[in-house]
């Protein structure tokens, strides 16, 4: 379904980390429809390769590069690269990351880290270096991080995640405070439960052939997300509609977070 005008976000360039697969991918073709050029990044070149080449089939301008958001060398060249190809950058979307599912009193310091590192000190280093440029070009610009529904709630089995996310919030609202200056916009959406191939190898192949119905259950929309619907909701806070909004985190799982709601109803 297309929602919003090709036109929307014509002439402006968008990055997405995590751009090859699931819902970065799927967050890149609709920035893309709305007329954003693409840079997509992910560790694996072949796999942001074949998805630039879906993106170019459907008439999406699209560069692809590898990157390791872990390495700050990395992800200059990567910001260097999209001002080469483009001549500019105006959108971020901080979407690489991940986590394994564990009992907490089971994760070694390694996997601690690993989590830590790749989520936030990941995200801070490519946001850095995509606020420098945007500062460089006076322009502002709008950021973007795919953080998690529970982010304030906590999820049992994944508690480096949701301390990295929760270290993402915080960095987040503070960089929003520092950069208003600039007219940087940097914000956060938390997906509820979206089935992606990452979504079923991580969690719920721990987690059990049932994980995906049994979360599905407590949903009171009674569904797991559309990946479009998280591309839509990038692309609006990604646009000038959304031009006065900023430090914000949206929820987005179909009411999940709400619980089951009252068990006692008046009527
Ligand atoms: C409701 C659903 C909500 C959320 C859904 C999603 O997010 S869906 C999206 C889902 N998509 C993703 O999550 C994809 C992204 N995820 C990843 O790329 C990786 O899982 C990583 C970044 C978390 C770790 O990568 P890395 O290359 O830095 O790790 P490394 O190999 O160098 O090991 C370092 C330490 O970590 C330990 N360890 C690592 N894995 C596991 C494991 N499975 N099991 C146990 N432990 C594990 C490892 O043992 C070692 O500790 P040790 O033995 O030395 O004490
Ligand atoms: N699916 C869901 O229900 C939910 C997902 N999320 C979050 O949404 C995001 C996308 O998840 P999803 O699409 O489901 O799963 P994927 O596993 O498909 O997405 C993870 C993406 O991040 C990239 N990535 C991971 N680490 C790095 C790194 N160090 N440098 C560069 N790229 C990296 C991966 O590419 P590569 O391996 O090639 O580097 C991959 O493209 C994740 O942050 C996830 O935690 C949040 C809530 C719910």
């Amino acid at each position: 379904m297309k929602i919003f005008s090709e036109h929307l976000l014509r002439e402006k360039v968008a990055i997405v980390t995590g751009g090859g697969t699931g819902i970065g991918k799927q967050i890149a073709q609709e920035l893309g429809r709305s007329g954003a050029k693409l840079v997509i990044t992910g560790r694996r070149k072949e796999v942001v390769e074949a998805t630039m080449q879906e993106f170019l089939a459907l008439g999406i301008e699209t560069r692809a590069i590898s990157t390791d958001i872990r390495e700050p060398q990395q992800v200059q060249r990567l910001v260097d690269y999209t001002v080469e190809s483009f001549g500019r950058i105006d959108i971020l979307v901080n979407n690489a990351g991940g986590q394994f599912p564990k009992k907490s009193e089971e994760i070694s310091p390694n996997g601690w880290n690993a989590v830590i590192h790749n989520n936030l000190n990941g995200t801070f280093y490519v946001t850095q270096a995509v606020a420098k440029q945007f500062i460089k070009q006076g322009t502002g610009g709008a950021i973007t991080n795919i953080l998690v529904s529970f982010l304030h709630r906590g999820a049992p089995g994944i508690a480096h995640s949701v301390a990295a996310r929760n270290g993402i919030y915080g960095m987040m609202r503070t960089l929003a405070l520092e950069w208003a200056k600039h007219n940087i916009r940097i914000n956060g959406i938390g997906p509820g439960l979206f089935v992606t191939e990452g979504m079923q190898e991580e969690m719920a192949s721990a987690a059990g052939a049932h994980f995906i119905e049994q979360v599905t259950q407590d949903v009171p929309l009674g569904r797991t997300g559309k990946l479009e619907e998280l591309g839509w909701l990038v692309t609006y806070l990604s646009s000038p509609a959304a031009e006065y909004i900023t430090g914000e985190f949206i929820i987005i799982d179909g009411g999940n977070s709400l619980g089951r709601g009252l068990t006692f109803v008046p009527y």
